[in-house]
């Protein structure tokens, strides 16, 4: 069990994490979810003490991890991020081998981990053992970082917007991968996104983040039977109806005038793609260019006010 007690987390005048209280049952996963700069990736690193709170303590099956070395409490803990972090130089077994290497694992023991993963990942081990990272897919890569975070069997995994960087049709086989191998081999997991479809899919249970904040931990048909807050209700939208349309309705319909920061998207881009772009990265409105050329602006707003249209 995974305790985190009134974990906060203060920076200069920002309250990154805000007095977060929660519990993770062991062999479950929880999603924390939420839009850029709520918190997550604070509160994450927290677990592992790649930050140190403010205030407040984690407790890893009743132990506190404030009285254990940071070293070695991340021996503990297995850590996956986005872009897998692989060591170009070393091959994917030598990868997956890292953490049980430095705890001094027998070789026969490191070899039949590495080559258990690599089935469980559906890499066949002759084939992709003696690999190099650069020689693999990004998809590969991915599921080898994964593989080489769970080698040592941590007590917590934590995973950190893993599959972000890959493209929605391997990223669905990737969740479902990890889903397969996390009740298989029992982990416990936090992972956090921003991305509500897959904390819905992923989650035992989904804890969103807002501003910092808890302001909602349950279980996955909870959280969108009954959001707790309004910002809840807008982030589970996003899996809804409603907004699957947006997806075939292009952004050119409501260009309007007025200004916007942040990288642009094309006229023909879709509703759905700005209203994503808006959630990840916190902006109300999204520019919009034609021929390269910026022709207006796509709003928060105007995205939520279409949806309800079609709800
Ligand atoms: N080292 C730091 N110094 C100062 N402020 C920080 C630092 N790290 C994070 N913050 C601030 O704390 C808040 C939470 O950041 P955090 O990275 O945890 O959010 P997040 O939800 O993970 O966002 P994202 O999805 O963009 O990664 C933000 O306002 C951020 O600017």
């Amino acid at each position: 069990m995974i305790e985190i007690d009134n974990l906060t987390k203060i920076y200069g005048d920002t309250h990154a994490v805000d007095a977060v209280t929660m519990r993770a049952e062991t062999g479950s996963i929880t999603v924390i979810v939420g839009t850029s700069g709520s918190g997550k990736t604070t509160l994450l690193r927290m677990i592992n003490r790649l930050e140190e709170p403010t205030s407040g303590e984690v407790r890893i099956n009743g132990e506190p991890t404030h009285v254990e070395k940071p070293h070695l409490l991340r021996r503990r803990i297995g850590y996956a991020i986005q872009g897998h972090g692989l060591f170009p130089h070393h091959t994917v077994a030598r990868n997956i081998a890292a953490v049980p290497l430095l705890l001094g694992w027998k070789k026969q023991k490191i070899r039949d981990r590495v080559d258990e993963l690599l089935t469980l990942f559906s890499m066949e081990p002759a084939a992709f053992r003696d690999r190099y990272p650069a020689e693999l897919s990004g998809g590969q890569q991915q599921r080898v970082g994964v593989a080489r975070a769970l080698a040592s069997r941590p007590e917590l995994l934590l995973m950190d917007e893993p599959f972000g960087a890959l493209d929605p049709i391997i990223r669905a086989q990737a969740q479902d991968d990890l889903r397969r191998i996390q009740q298989r081999l029992g982990s416990t997991i936090m992972l956090v996104t921003h991305d509500m479809e897959e904390a819905i899919r992923l989650g035992d249970k989904v804890a969103v983040m807002d501003g910092g904040r808890l302001v909602q931990h349950a279980a996955p048909a909870e959280i969108i039977a009954a959001p707790a807050t309004d910002f809840v209700r807008d982030m589970v939208g996003d899996v809804e109806r409603p907004l699957r349309l947006l997806s075939l309705i292009p952004l050119a319909e409501l260009i309007e005038d007025g200004p916007a920061d942040g990288d642009a998207l094309p006229a023909d881009a879709s509703l759905r793609d700005a209203l994503s772009t808006c959630l990840w990265t916190g902006r109300s409105a999204v520019p919009v260019t034609r021929e390269g050329i910026v022709v207006g602006r796509v709003t928060f707003e105007a995205i939520r006010n279409r949806a309800e249209l079609h709800a």
